[in-house]
């Protein structure tokens, strides 16, 4: 990710928006979006819980989890610093630039090289400790965020391994079974990263973009987003079995207060052999609220291999994905973006469907 440039457009204070931060109407409307559909609620403690998230994962790759243990103080306290450290000046922010070649740090969304506008927002990769990121943009005045931080990391660990089991159970997999899969193994050792989004209001939202389009790569997020500002988007595709769920759209994910947002990433999908959906999703701006987001990634250690699950794999077709560590599917990503889950298909593996161009 490319640091930024001292002379930034301050996002906070802008009354219009520059050309380089104003989007395509082609690219922002490329499908319609949706006047009253639901991304799915459920309550992740009830006992009927997988068999929801599984018809939700298949669906849409994405749900609305309550029953899901975590603290609703921890979640105010997570939303007031990750306010407070955007709240910092930028010369201060900039202090803690992400460098090429390391993930973590603040800049530009890290989608940004995939495309040709400029996003209306900020971000903080936090990979590892929080420390070693905040401490010198902070001086004398990080702790108590570090210490929310990390106790939100210990709370979505947990919530990561009892979401896989839920999951993968949804897919029909007994307990022996789950124990052979590498991620679920390894789940310990599981590679997490915290990313924290700043969506300023915008004075032109109509032609701005928060966050393109994009599936995440890993596992999957769980996204906790301002209470009652909305702005996150999934990306409902109509199914080819023509299920009568109708054309594709883009639904407003409903911003529930307590609520957090769970959504299939590329290496799920590639796990359950495209049974569950890695969901296509955005964040478009609002001209009044300033919108923040904390999304947490998960996915295996560098050197896990992430592969179908044999009893999900038809005998005679064989696996659709080949197998794949989180960094080489990371690299895959780098150089094609929106293809690399058609790129790590088996090659014998039935025809993928016809190339479509994302940046219309
Ligand atoms: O802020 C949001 O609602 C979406 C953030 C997101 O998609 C991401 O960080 O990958
Ligand atoms: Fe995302």
């Amino acid at each position: 990710m490319p640091s930024l440039p001292p002379e930034l457009f301050d996002l906070y204070s802008a009354r219009h928006i520059p050309e380089s931060h104003t989007w395509a109407s082609s690219y922002l409307y490329d499908h319609p979006i949706a006047a009253a559909d639901f991304v799915p609620t459920i309550d992740i403690s009830r006992p009927d819980a997988a068999s929801l998230i599984g018809a939700a994962c298949r669906c849409w790759g994405m749900f609305l989890a309550t029953g899901h243990r975590v603290p609703a103080a921890l979640l105010g306290s997570v939303e007031s610093q990750t306010r407070r450290l955007f709240s910092l000046p930028l010369h201060r922010k900039l202090r803690a630039a992400s460098h090429p070649g390391s993930i973590s740090g603040y800049g530009r969304p890290p989608l940004s090289s995939f495309f040709p506008k400029l996003m209306w927002s900020e971000g903080f990769t936090l990979a590892g400790d929080p420390t070693d990121i905040v401490s010198n943009l902070w001086p004398g005045d990080h702790s108590l965020f570090c210490e929310v931080m990390e106790e939100y990391k210990r709370e979505m660990k947990d919530l990561a391994g009892r979401l896989m089991g839920i999951m993968l159970q949804s897919l029909g997999l007994a307990q022996e079974e789950m124990g052979r899969i590498g991620p679920m193994r390894e789940l310990q050792r599981a590679f997490e990263v915290l990313q924290l989004n700043s969506y300023p209001a915008c004075p032109d939202p109509e032609r701005a973009m928060g966050m393109a389009a994009h599936t995440d790569s890993g596992l999957f997020t769980v996204l906790h987003q301002s209470a009652g500002a909305a702005g996150l988007q999934v990306l409902r595709e109509e199914a080819e079995d023509g299920d009568g769920s109708g054309p594709t759209r883009w639904v407003a994910v409903q911003p529930l207060p307590e609520a957090l947002v769970v959504n299939v990433g590329d290496l799920f999908h590639i796990l359950s052999n495209g049974r569950f959906r890695s969901a296509k999703h955005r964040a478009v701006v609002g001209p009044v609220d300033h919108r923040v987001s904390v999304a947490y990634f998960v996915g295996p250690p560098g050197d896990v291999k992430v592969e179908p699950v044999r009893a999900l794999v038809d005998p005679i077709r064989g696996p659709v994905y080949r197998p794949v560590t989180w960094p080489e599917y990371l690299g895959i990503r780098a150089r094609v973006f929106d293809q690399a889950l058609v790129a790590v298909r088996s090659p014998e593996s039935p025809k993928p469907p016809p190339f479509t161009e994302s940046l219309k």
